[in-house]
């Protein structure tokens, strides 16, 4: 099952947290870009490149101690087709560096449509039969609002081809608080409520470490419904994005353990990808400096969690 290969590297690594990587041109040291756009023009070829290169660059500094990554598609759109391009490529790279990949995509259809997107992000489409993965995650970031029959083709797609989904419970965002805590006829919050959904779907893709294929995100900015769905959803293993740039720390996301200290792990971005900018060092230590923010990270979250 997919999800034991994320928690076997967990293990391996003692780090329960994935990169982000959710690379703006913004982000990206200049003498990146401008061999990117001496290559290939200042067009979204030059951009797609840089942002591989950048990728590449934080995928070298990190594999060895950081069990996973979370290339946020969005990003890569941003680019057009060269983009997206580059998200394949990325994950390409970060597969073959040992890591696993969380593709993040927040997908959501009707049935026939999740196929489609199951197809994708998660398995294989034939082509005069020819079979071609066309992204190659191992997991993919989905939105459970359409029920059961959209991800019914998801829950079909991660059995044959060993891959998994992380379905949104409780977002990090400020206003999440305005659906998803709603309560629901018996008294149950809209986020409880998703998060059974998940435990009920993750029945067909049962793990060996205990947690299922289907993953729950809820957000590193909300401790105490962390710390609640922790208990509710004992098969569940949670995807946690909020720490560093959006104000979440280690003592946050502590409760989103087990008592073993697996159920979770925790996603940072912008704080990793700008290190550099934060600790003022040069431009071309950009990935050094992520790795020093990766241990500083595993470390407080390690601590964090020994303290519980
Ligand atoms: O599914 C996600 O990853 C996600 C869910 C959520 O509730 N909040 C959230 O921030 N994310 C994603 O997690 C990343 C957070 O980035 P940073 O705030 O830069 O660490 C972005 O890629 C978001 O799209």
């Amino acid at each position: 099952m997919a999800l034991d290969r994320l928690i076997k590297n967990i293990l391996e690594k003692k780090n329960p947290t994935v990169a982000g990587l959710d690379p703006k041109l913004d982000y990206i040291p200049d003498y990146i870009k401008e061999q990117a756009f001496q290559e290939h023009g200042c067009t979204l070829e030059g951009a797609a490149q840089a942002l591989l290169t950048f990728n590449k660059g934080l995928i070298d500094a990190l594999c060895d101690i950081v069990p996973a990554v979370k290339p946020q598609c969005a990003y890569y759109e941003m680019y057009g087709w060269q983009g997206m391009r580059a998200l394949k490529d990325t994950i390409t790279y970060a597969r073959e560096k040992g890591m696993f990949v969380i593709t993040d995509g927040k997908r959501n259809d009707i049935g026939s449509t999740m196929e489609a997107y199951a197809a994708a992000h998660l398995g294989e489409i034939q082509v005069a039969g020819e079979r071609f993965a066309p992204f190659g995650g191992d997991a993919l970031t989905v939105n459970g609002y359409l029920g059961t029959d959209g991800i019914a083709p998801l829950l079909k797609v991660c059995k044959e081809k060993d891959t998994g989904i992380f379905v949104l419970a409780k977002t990090s965002n400020p206003s999440s608080s305005e659906l998803q805590n709603q309560e629901v006829q018996g008294g149950e919050p809209v986020y409880l409520v998703m998060g059974k959904m998940c435990e009920e779907w993750g029945k067909e893709l049962p793990g060996k470490y205990g947690y299922s294929g289907v993953g729950a995100v809820v957000g590193a900015t909300w401790p105490e419904q962390l710390a609640e769905l922790r208990k509710e959803l004992p098969h569940t293993f949670f995807l946690v994005p909020g720490y560093g740039a959006q104000g979440g720390g280690a003592k946050d996301v502590a409760g989103a353990f087990d008592e073993k200290g697996l159920g979770a792990v925790v996603n940072s971005s912008r704080a990793l990808m700008c290190a550099y900018k934060k600790e003022g060092c040069r431009p071309e230590d950009y990935a050094m400096a992520a790795r020093r923010e990766a241990i500083r990270m595993r470390d407080d979250i390690a601590a964090a969690i020994a303290s519980v």
